[in-house]
Parts: C-alpha cells; sequence; structure tokens
C-alpha cells in the first residue's frame, strides 16, 4: 500500500533527565526529517541520546526523563509531544510500530506468543483476529522460524535472537507505517542480521512505510538506511544521505566512526578505533562543541560556540571546522 508512509518532522528536540546534578539534556536541539518511504539510520556509540530520540517519537520518555522542548510532527497524528492517554496508547501499535532496545526480554513471560499477539489485536480493536494471525506467522516465517511453533512457545523456550525477531515481528504486525527499531539485531549473528536487515528492507517497501533504524553499528545501517544521522554527545553532527556520509564523510565524528570498521574500509591493518571515550550525561560539555575533547580538528570557537547545524544541498554538518562545499 505505496503512499501511505508517514513523513515526520522533528524540531529542536530536548530531551532532559533529572540527575543529582540537576536536569541534564541527554538530546538537544536535534532537527530531523524523515522524508516519506525512506529508512533512515541513526547511528552513535553508546550514551549518544538515540535510545531517548527513539522514544521521543512515541512520546514514550519516562521519568526522571521528559521532553523538554521541541515538537515530533507525525502526518495523520500530529504533534505528538502533545498526546496524552488514550490518543497516544492507539497511535502505538497502530500508527508507529516499534521494537525498543532489549525488546528480546519485553516479551511476558506467562503468555505464549500467539496469545500475545491476539491481545495486541485486541487492544488494538483488530476485528480480523484470524487475519493478523496469519500475518504473524508469515512475518516469522519470512524471517526463518517456523511460524506455527513461535506462535505456540513462551519467552523462555526462544533463543535471544528468535525473540529479537519476534520484537520485530510484533512492530510490523499492525501494519503501522512508521516503524522504529531500535538496534534490532544486536543479538544475531552477522548473517542472520544481514538476512533480516534484507526482509526489514522488503517489507518496508512492499507496504510502502517509513522506517527509522538505530544502531551503535554504522555497518549495519550502510545496508538498508537511505539516509544518515549521526549522533554525538545528544546532538546530530552529520546527516545525509547514505552513500555520501560513508563515502565522504564531512564530520571528524563520523569519519573516525567509517574509520574504526573495517568492513567499511575494506582493509583489516586500515581500521583504527576512535581514541578516547563519549561524554555522559554529567561530562558533556554545556557550553560548545560535544565532541571537541576527542576531535584532530579542535579550534577555539569549539569551547565556547556550539556550531550550528548548517545545511549544504543535501548535507548537513554541525562542526566550525568543516566548511562543507555547496552541492555536496
Ligand atoms: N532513565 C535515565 N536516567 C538518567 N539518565 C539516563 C536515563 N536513560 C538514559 N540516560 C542517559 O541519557 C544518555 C543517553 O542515553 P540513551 O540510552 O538515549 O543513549 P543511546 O545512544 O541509546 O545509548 P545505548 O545504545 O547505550 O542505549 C546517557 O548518558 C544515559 O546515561
Amino acid at each position: 500500500m505505496p503512499g501511505q508512509a508517514p513523513g515526520v518532522r522533528i524540531d529542536g528536540l530536548t530531551v532532559v533527565y533529572k540527575t543529582p546534578a540537576g536536569e541534564l539534556p541527554a538530546v538537544r536541539d536535534v532537527s530531523l526529517r524523515l522524508e516519506p518511504g525512506t529508512i533512515t539510520g541513526i547511528v552513535g556509540e553508546s550514551g549518544s541520546g538515540k535510545s531517548t530520540l527513539a522514544l521521543s517519537l512515541l512520546n514514550a520518555v519516562q521519568p526522571p526523563g521528559r521532553i523538554a522542548a521541541g515538537s515530533v510532527d507525525i502526518d495523520g497524528l500530529g504533534d505528538v509531544v502533545g498526546l496524552r492517554g488514550e490518543e497516544l496508547r492507539k497511535a502505538r501499535g497502530r500508527h508507529v510500530g516499534y521494537v525498543f532496545q532489549a525488546a528480546q526480554n519485553s516479551l511476558n513471560p506467562l503468555k505464549t506468543v500467539g496469545k500475545q499477539v491476539l491481545d495486541l489485536g485486541r487492544s488494538h480493536g483488530v476485528e480480523d483476529l484470524r487475519g493478523l494471525v496469519r500475518d504473524a506467522k508469515e512475518l516469522l516465517g519470512r524471517m526463518g522460524l517456523d511460524g506455527a511453533r513461535v506462535l505456540d512457545s513462551h519467552q523462555h523456550e526462544l533463543s535471544g535472537g528468535m525473540r529479537q525477531r519476534v520484537g520485530i515481528m510484533l512492530a510490523l504486525v499492525l501494519n503501522a507505517h512508521l516503524v522504529v527499531l531500535d538496534e534490532p539485531t544486536t543479538a544475531l549473528d552477522m548473517i542472520t542480521q544481514a538476512n533480516i536487515l534484507k526482509i526489514v528492507r522488503e517489507v518496508h517497501a512492499e507496504r510502502g512505510l517509513t522506517t527509522l533504524v538505530i544502531t551503535h553499528d554504522i555497518g549495519v545501517v550502510a545496508e538498508v538506511a537511505d539516509r544518515l544521522a549521526v549522533m554525538y554527545g545528544g546532538r546530530l553532527v552529520e546527516q545525509g544521505p547514505t552513500r555520501q556520509v560513508l563515502g565522504d564523510p564531512r564530520h571528524p565524528y563520523t569519519k573516525g566512526l567509517i574509520r574504526a570498521i573495517p568492513r567499511l574500509t575494506g582493509d583489516i591493518s586500515e581500521a583504527r578505533a576512535l581514541p578516547g571515550r563519549p561524554p555522559t550525561l554529567a561530562t558533556v560539555p554545556e557550553r560548545g562543541c560535544v565532541f571537541r575533547d576527542r576531535c584532530e580538528l579542535r579550534m577555539d570557537v569549539c569551547e565556547t560556540d556550539d556550531p550550528a547545524a548548517t545545511a549544504h544541498g543535501d548535507r548537513i554538518v554541525a562542526c566550525h571546522a568543516v566548511k562543507v562545499r555547496e552541492h555536496a
């Protein structure tokens, strides 16, 4: 059913967590567009704010966190930051399908997978429950599982990788047209991971979805994403079409991430880990560039001024040292 894919406009989004040192931002002034029908990948090291950003798409940030500023406007839903209660519950699952991180542990241990599919359908007013179960079985089959058997199983009877695929099935089965996958394949070996991503891509195309894939592994999204957004210290530091970002990274952090991955550089001996560690909420600088402590291009202005995200053609880069060439 192409043509139903919603667009998403995230503008000036800031999400804070309450800490002993006060409220600190895990996501700061992030603006991002998900174009209808595309797959966007968000990459960044652990703690960069990816999951917090994903939760914001469902207005699902829990205390001690809260969305402190900005909007998340989804076609057909409006600004989800303003949604509450029943409206929000209906939107989740039906409009926005999602697999949150650690989804492999989030199944109900007391119920079979099939029962959980039925519960999901009932709670969203699905009339054709038989059809829903059929779709669930089919999706599981496509991901290399024995659908009937998995539907009859409890969580403890499934491996981590199987649970992860069940999570993906649950994100897709209600036929939502916006799908958010947070680390969808981390429990899987490389070959299964590649297969699952291929299926995500196929289902995305068949159903006309808008998809967001979140991962710390830039190699994972390189395979599926049309666009990439790179996150660091709660900021989006670079965005653009995947091929451009991978083939000609501009931000020093993106360059470092790519250099660290042998299967992207094509040569194991060339791969170099990015020195240093990403900041935590407590250590992320209040002023200036969040990446400066690890940056080889650091200048004086980076200490004091946060670089603005600047668009040039299809590319958006937030770095004082980078003069993005026109028409990247
Ligand atoms: N409930 C919470 N209370 C306090 N701080 C939190 C909470 N959840 C996340 N944070 C902090 O917010 C920052 C961003 O976390 P987030 O989980 O969004 O990052 P991430 O990029 O998804 O990392 P990971 O891949 O490890 O999940 C981190 O510094 C994290 O410690």
